[in-house]
């Protein structure tokens, strides 16, 4: 191990579209956590790796914390609270636009309490409001826990995140470099390639077509002229949301699956046939056997 060279975990939570994933991105760099205006959309643990000369911090972009409503809404609050549990740091992100502590912050509130993780109040967003406005936000949060430190940062311009790193380094023991340098991320192709269609169908369908979307990657194959196969199944729960997703005369799939191809060349670097289908799975989301299915495993 490099002398003073520091490493640890470091978890992301927050309400939905509070811009978790945003925020991560800014980090790295690189797209790799899906976004888009839908709250919910971050399903899997997405292990993005931030690596500098003296120090590598490993992102958990962990699912939003809430108050279940399903079986996958369980499932998701499970995955997080553990992922609480092994992390160095916390970083618990809020909007600077509300002024008070809503529900959904409150509940985040009653799970932290029960954790000995030192948190980071991250208050997103400042772009969007007067610097005056900050501060009743803060002491809003800050009555109700103390905070290891509290920093105001916007995902978007990037502003205030080199003091946001400096204080995460703060909270990291010294340890060892866990990944090679060049690596963003050990989440596998697939997962990647299934989170960008999903964005796809949440962001051109609009507030058409719920959550209840998986995607599943069946095939991933190289073949002649370097280019690459995938083909991959769009689950839903009802007819009438594969009829949205497939469009009349099929345009809506073809927008999809064209504006999908073009992120998953990006992120192989190669030519991509995408095959893209729509499939419907009758109320998939309160059947735990089904969501092993779509690779949605719980670690405990
Ligand atoms: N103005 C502004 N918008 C932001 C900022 N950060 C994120 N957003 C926007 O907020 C929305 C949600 O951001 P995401 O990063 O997807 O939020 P998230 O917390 O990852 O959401 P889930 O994956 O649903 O839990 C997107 O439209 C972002 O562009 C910011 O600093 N300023």
């Amino acid at each position: 191990m490099a002398e003073g060279f520091k490493s640890g975990f470091v978890a992301l939570i927050g309400r939905p579209n509070v811009g978790k994933s945003t925020l991560m991105n800014k980090f790295l760099g690189q797209k790799l956590a899906i976004m888009s205006e839908k709250p919910q959309t971050t399903r899997n643990k997405i292990n993005g790796v931030l690596t500098g000369e003296n120090y590598q911090v490993i992102f958990l972009d962990t699912p939003g914390i809430h108050k279940p409503k399903h079986k996958l809404g369980e499932y998701m609050v499970q995955v997080a609270y553990n992922a609480l549990k092994e992390v160095d740091l916390i970083l618990f992100l809020v909007e600077a636009t509300e002024q008070e502590v809503g529900t959904g912050d409150r509940y985040i509130l009653e799970q932290l309490q029960e954790i000995k993780t030192p948190v980071i109040l991250v208050i997103n967003k400042i772009d969007l409001v007067q610097k005056d406005a900050i501060l009743p936000v803060i002491d809003a949060y800050t009555a109700r826990k103390q905070f290891a430190e509290v920093v105001p940062v916007s995902a978007i311009t990037g502003a205030n995140l080199q003091a946001l790193l400096d204080n995460i380094l703060k909270y990291l023991p010294e340890g060892p470099k866990y990944y090679p340098d060049d690596i963003i991320s050990d989440q596998p192709e697939r997962f990647v390639m299934a989170e960008l269609i999903r964005e796809k169908v949440l962001e051109l369908t609009r507030d058409e077509v719920p959550h209840s979307v998986a995607v599943d990657i069946e095939e991933v194959t190289a073949r002649k002229n370097e280019t690459v196969y995938v083909r991959a199944v769009v689950y839903v729960e009802r007819e009438s949301q594969k009829g949205i997703i497939v469009g009349k005369g099929g345009q809506m799939l073809k927008k999809v699956g064209a504006f999908a191809r073009q992120d998953i060349e990006n992120l192989l670097g190669s030519k991509v046939y995408l095959d893209l289908w729509v499939k419907v799975k009758k109320d998939w989301r309160n059947r735990a056997n089904i969501l092993q299915g779509f690779g949605y495993k719980l670690d405990t």
